[in-house]
């Protein structure tokens, strides 16, 4: 899907969401990338770095809040992400889509949620990274020792959160290495260090390229426009390296890619693993986990996360489906 411009000419980017040009069935969690049907004003459709800097201050994935005191521990690692009896229901409708999530996910640890189609695993991730489609109405989550629930997207982003969405969309007029440049500068801001310039930007993104093995050429295109499939889901890894996160959650980044793409961005994804950050990826296939190998593997099934296992639990259903799994 596209990115649409539309005549708005000024954004509140504190709370984005609240912006009648943001207020659409298809938006997506605001933050400067991985806009997966974000609408962006015309008065920011345009190449020229004085739009940038006007475009919403929504980095994602910026782990400002390093000195957060959150203290729970396993083993020597703190606990990133506590998510007790979650609800949601779809805002428009009421309708209830997640019915009471428990999931809890320490630093340095991979965890997987599979399940049918339907189940709820992107509805859980949207609801994670605030996305208004969704209103909570249940249970708690902690980030960081930290109400996820209170802060607004674009907090979530800064704390640490980045989310790579299924559909990646195109932005018109914004050309890639813009957009990262600016998405970086804000997290350089928010910290308090110095921002980059252009120039001094391309020779940091320069060996980010390397890692998700794109060309050059792509920095230089408008963002995701044009892009194949895999191409959109290799620069939303180039997003996460640029950017970095404590909490990646990964929506299908295996989806439309071939083979030796699919061993790139997991190798990439695998570069940025350390011991303080961890991801959550969606994935229908064990192919993925066979590069990116999750400590822990979650089913959720109607809402709710019916079983954890380890990475067992995968060649289990590929070879039985989920039918083998209610079994089991
Ligand atoms: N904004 C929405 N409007 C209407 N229905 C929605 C909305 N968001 C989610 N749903 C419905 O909620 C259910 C769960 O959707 P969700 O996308 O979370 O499932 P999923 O497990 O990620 O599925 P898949 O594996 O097919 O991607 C589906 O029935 C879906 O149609």
């Amino acid at each position: 899907m596209m990115a649409h411009c539309s005549t708005s000419s000024s954004l509140n980017p504190s709370n984005l969401f609240s912006h009648p040009t943001f207020r659409t069935k298809t938006l997506s969690i605001p933050r400067l990338c991985s806009l997966s049907s974000i609408r962006i004003p015309q008065s920011h459709c345009a190449t020229n770095r004085s739009s940038l800097r006007r475009l919403p201050v929504v980095a994602g994935a910026v782990a400002v809040d390093s000195q957060a005191s959150y203290t729970d521990e396993k083993e020597g690692k703190k606990l990133l992400l506590e998510v007790k009896d979650l609800t949601a229901v779809i805002t428009e409708s009421q309708q209830k889509i997640l019915n009471g999530v428990n999931l809890t996910v320490y630093e340095g640890e991979v965890h997987a949620i599979m399940g049918k189609n339907g189940s709820g695993k992107s509805t859980f991730s949207k609801v994670l990274v605030g996305h208004p489609d969704y209103e909570v109405t249940g249970g708690t989550a902690i980030f960081k020792g930290q109400d996820l629930l209170e802060m607004d997207p674009e907090e979530r982003s800064l704390s640490g959160i980045f989310m790579s969405f299924q559909s990646p969309v195109a932005i018109p007029g914004v050309s890639n290495a813009d957009f990262l440049n600016m998405a970086y500068n804000a997290r350089q801001r928010k910290l308090g260090l110095p921002e980059l310039g252009p120039i001094e930007f391309f020779s940091h993104v320069y060996s980010k390229l390397d890692q998700v093995n794109m060309k050059m050429d792509f920095l230089n295109r408008n963002v995701n426009e044009g892009f194949s499939g895999g191409e959109r889901k290799r620069n939303e890894i180039l997003q996460l390296a640029v950017l970095g996160a404590d909490l990646a959650i990964l929506d299908e980044i295996d989806s439309g890619l071939d083979v030796d793409a699919l061993q790139d961005v997991a190798r990439a994804v695998n570069g940025l693993l350390t011991p303080n950050n961890s991801v959550l990826m969606i994935t229908h296939y064990q192919r993925l986990l066979d590069f990116i190998k999750p400590a822990y593997i979650h089913i959720m099934e109607n809402g709710r996360i019916v079983k954890t296992g380890d990475i067992s639990l995968a060649s289990f259903l590929e070879k039985e489906g989920y039918k083998g799994i209610t079994a089991a």
